[in-house]
């Protein structure tokens, strides 16, 4: 284990210092885009300014035959594209694939300066981690990069969860964890072969009634992902990176994507993937806080002062905690009013330009 000291130098001699903490940049959408696909990369255009992050899918979902095409398309799109205040994201092919290494070694001196973040599939453990880190610093220093790329984990396998602390953990670099939930139920063995979202058969039942043994008892779906995505939440809070709730596979059903994309911001996760158009405001609406809510953490904030003491809001107790719960709301609220003018006015906070 590296010594508290040497955490933030540089991993190879001229590569720029790993970073201190994780810049906040909105992320209410990661949006996969699969750089192979000429539809797709034809839509690119219209898609960036709506989106947080634009993500370069190289991965799953493209195929085998298509690997090489899809990276060097990407090279070709990042050339050409203004990508204004949106980040942009690359999902390299996995650790152990034939293209994993030639992704990181013809991306990064390629298109290193646009590159925001490299998420990394099917990590198992901190060695993963530790092997993308060194490399990312060797490429970095050969490219004469100036800023660190950072990196994110999916976490899609059972040893990966096993491990989520020491991933998030393992390099400066860390910037989050997205929940994959498919490749983590094939790993688990999970009888599920939906990507993500509840399960009509994982559900709890009403007990029976002992006047009327016989009818008809309520069932009460469950979330199957919970677990999982608590212990990410905890995992990334820790660790002062950040955590996301991943895919929703099912794109016709906008209704239970946006239930599953609010659980996990309620859970404390600042953004899901989206992956066809339909989803990105989806995500841009259930990550933002509502205005109401921000309303209310605003009266809980003046009411309580300096932030200490018990005071009663609308018959309700408000004290040195509640008031850390509102300033989550009204800090993310500011943030994002920031950059959005519509947010702004809903919220009642200063708009971009007036800043
Ligand atoms: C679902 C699919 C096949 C439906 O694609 P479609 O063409 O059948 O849908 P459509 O409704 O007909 O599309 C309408 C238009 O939107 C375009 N379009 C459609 N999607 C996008 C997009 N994302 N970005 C930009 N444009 C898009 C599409 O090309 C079309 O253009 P057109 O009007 O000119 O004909 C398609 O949306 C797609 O391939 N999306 C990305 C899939 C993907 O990235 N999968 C991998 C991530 S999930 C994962 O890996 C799991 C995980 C984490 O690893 C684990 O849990 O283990
Ligand atoms: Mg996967």
């Amino acid at each position: 284990m590296r010594s508290a000291k040497d955490f933030f130098a540089p991993l190879a001699v001229g590569a720029p210092p790993p970073p201190r903490e994780i810049p906040w940049r909105p992320s209410r959408m990661i949006h996969f885009f699969d750089p192979s696909n000429e539809k797709m990369a034809a839509k690119l255009p219209q898609i960036i300014p709506r989106v947080d992050v634009l993500l370069g899918n190289l991965e799953d979902g493209v195929r085998a035959d298509n690997k090489i095409v899809a990276r060097e398309n990407l090279i070709k799109i990042v050339d050409g594209a203004d990508f204004g205040e949106t980040q942009f994201w690359i999902r390299l092919n996995s650790l152990d694939s034939p293209w994993g290494l030639d992704d990181l070694l013809t991306l990064v001196p390629a298109i290193g300066e646009n590159l925001d973040v490299v998420m990394v599939p099917k990590v198992q453990g901190a060695e993963d981690i530790h092997y993308v880190d060194r490399l990312l610093a060797q490429l970095e220093a050969k490219a004469g990069l100036s800023r660190p790329v950072l990196v994110h984990a999916i976490l899609e396998t059972a040893r990966g969860v096993a491990n989520v602390e020491e991933i998030c953990a393992a390099s400066p670099r860390m910037q989050g964890l997205s929940l994959g939930p498919a490749d983590l139920a094939a790993d688990r063995r999970m009888k599920t072969t939906r990507v993500g979202g509840g399960h009509p058969g994982y559900l709890v039942r009403q007990d029976p009634r002992p006047d009327d043994p016989a009818a008809v008892r309520a069932t009460f779906q469950q979330d199957p992902w919970h677990y999982t995505l608590a212990r990410m939440v905890d995992a990334c809070a820790a660790n002062g990176i950040m955590p996301y709730y991943g895919p929703f596979g099912d794109i016709a059903d906008v209704l239970a994507c946006e239930d599953q994309f609010r659980n996990a911001f309620l859970l404390g996760c600042v953004g899901a993937w989206s992956l066809h158009p339909v989803q990105i405001d989806i995500a841009k609406k259930v990550f933002s806080p509502e205005p109401a809510d921000v309303e209310w953490a605003k009266r809980v904030v003046a009411a309580m002062g300096d932030g200490t003491g018990a005071v009663m809001v609308d018959g309700t107790m408000q004290d040195d905690a509640s008031v850390k719960q509102c300033r989550v709301i009204l800090t993310l609220a500011t943030r994002l009013a920031a950059r959005d003018a519509q947010l702004a006015a809903a919220y009642g906070l200063p708009a971009p330009e007036a800043r």
